[in-house]
């Protein structure tokens, strides 16, 4: 290994990504640093260890850091609903732990204004963001995932009166902020294709959308809503989630299906969308998200339910950024 490829990768490991035109020539290294998106403890944090760890290499005597704040591109995926009620939010916190547990950088935005329901999803009510350079600094929980929610910017019960400007305006706070290293961001939307969608599509255009419905026709008929939406604005579909499908009784064991069977398969395939799976309507999951403890956690067959989901989205990405 030559020593700039040494050097190269010792940088690569403290700032995946982030470092470009290593140079070294008299005893001085040179290299650009990408700090966009970073905020100033991180960004001090990055460049300390890297002068630290770069310059104890032989025939380094001196660093020259050029920083650039281009921003890291990230990718965008709004999780969608034509109907309220019907699982979006309890998918986007573990599609969020699922991809996080596949190895992704995720973050999470809680954008629904009606009820925003992430912070007690991922354990943590109660903690408000602080700001940096008149950007929000993203909340980190025990799951290492870095979120944002509208309920963090709204005192209790107020989020629901914003109109228009002003939820666009918060939605802009939430998306625009210091997300460091994040690559995936997970948008949590409010149900139906409201003020925050129209927002959300026209400031921020996600990179693609995912819609969950549970298998009876009325939920259908607004998921379908949903999906003419976001084809109307251009937005890539990964596909259709089905939620809310079969019951396990605890008691008789008999498996029964109070909203239907195989709906939302059938609907995905008559629009021609890819089917991602199936999550049942399970007490445990309910259990779990009101104690904030995400069954994607776990290994089981709802958790496999889980991480199956997240394999077809970064799947679907690969494939586009390709
Ligand atoms: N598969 C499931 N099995 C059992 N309970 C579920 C399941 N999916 C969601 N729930 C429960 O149903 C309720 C509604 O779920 P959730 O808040 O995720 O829906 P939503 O579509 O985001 O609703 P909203 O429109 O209020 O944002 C929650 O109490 C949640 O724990």
């Amino acid at each position: 290994m030559t020593k700039i490829t040494h050097i190269t990768k010792l940088a690569e490991d403290i700032a995946p990504g982030r470092t470009s035109g290593m140079r070294l020539k008299e005893n001085i290294l040179s290299f650009i640093l990408d700090i966009g998106g970073m905020d100033r403890t991180a960004r001090e944090t990055m460049e300390e260890k890297l002068r630290h760890n770069l310059g104890a290499v032989d025939e380094v005597d001196e660093i020259k850091i050029i920083q650039t704040s281009e921003k890291r591109p990230i990718t965008i995926i709004a999780v969608g609903s034509g109907k309220g009620g019907v699982g979006k939010s309890t998918l986007s916190a573990n599609l969020a732990i699922a991809l996080k547990r596949a190895g992704k950088n995720v973050g999470m935005v809680d954008a629904d204004i009606y009820g925003p329901s992430q912070p007690r999803l991922l354990n943590m009510e109660d903690e408000k963001p602080k700001a940096e350079d008149k950007k929000l600094i993203p909340v980190m929980n025990d799951f290492g995932i870095p979120m944002l929610s509208m309920g963090q910017l709204a005192k209790p019960g107020q989020a629901i009166a914003w109109r228009g400007p002003m939820a666009g305006n918060a939605l802009h706070q939430l998306i625009d902020a210091h997300w460091g290293d994040t690559d995936l961001l997970i948008v949590d939307l409010p149900p139906g294709t409201g003020d925050v969608q129209l927002s959300m599509v026209q400031k921020h255009k996600p990179d693609a959308a995912l819609i969950i419905s549970t298998p009876q026709d009325l939920a259908l008929i607004d998921a379908a809503r949903a999906i003419n939406f976001f084809d109307a604005a251009k937005v890539p579909i990964i596909g259709l989630v089905e939620n809310m499908a079969g019951y396990l009784c605890p008691h008789c064991g008999e498996v029964s299906d109070p909203f239907g069977k195989g709906g939302a398969e059938a609907a995905a395939d008559k629009m021609q969308l890819p089917f991602l799976g199936r999550i049942p309507l399970d007490m445990s999951i309910r259990m779990a998200s009101d104690d904030g403890t995400p069954p994607a956690l776990e290994d089981g067959p709802i958790g496999k339910g889980f991480a199956a989901i997240a394999h077809k989205v970064t799947t679907w990405l690969d494939e586009k950024n390709k």
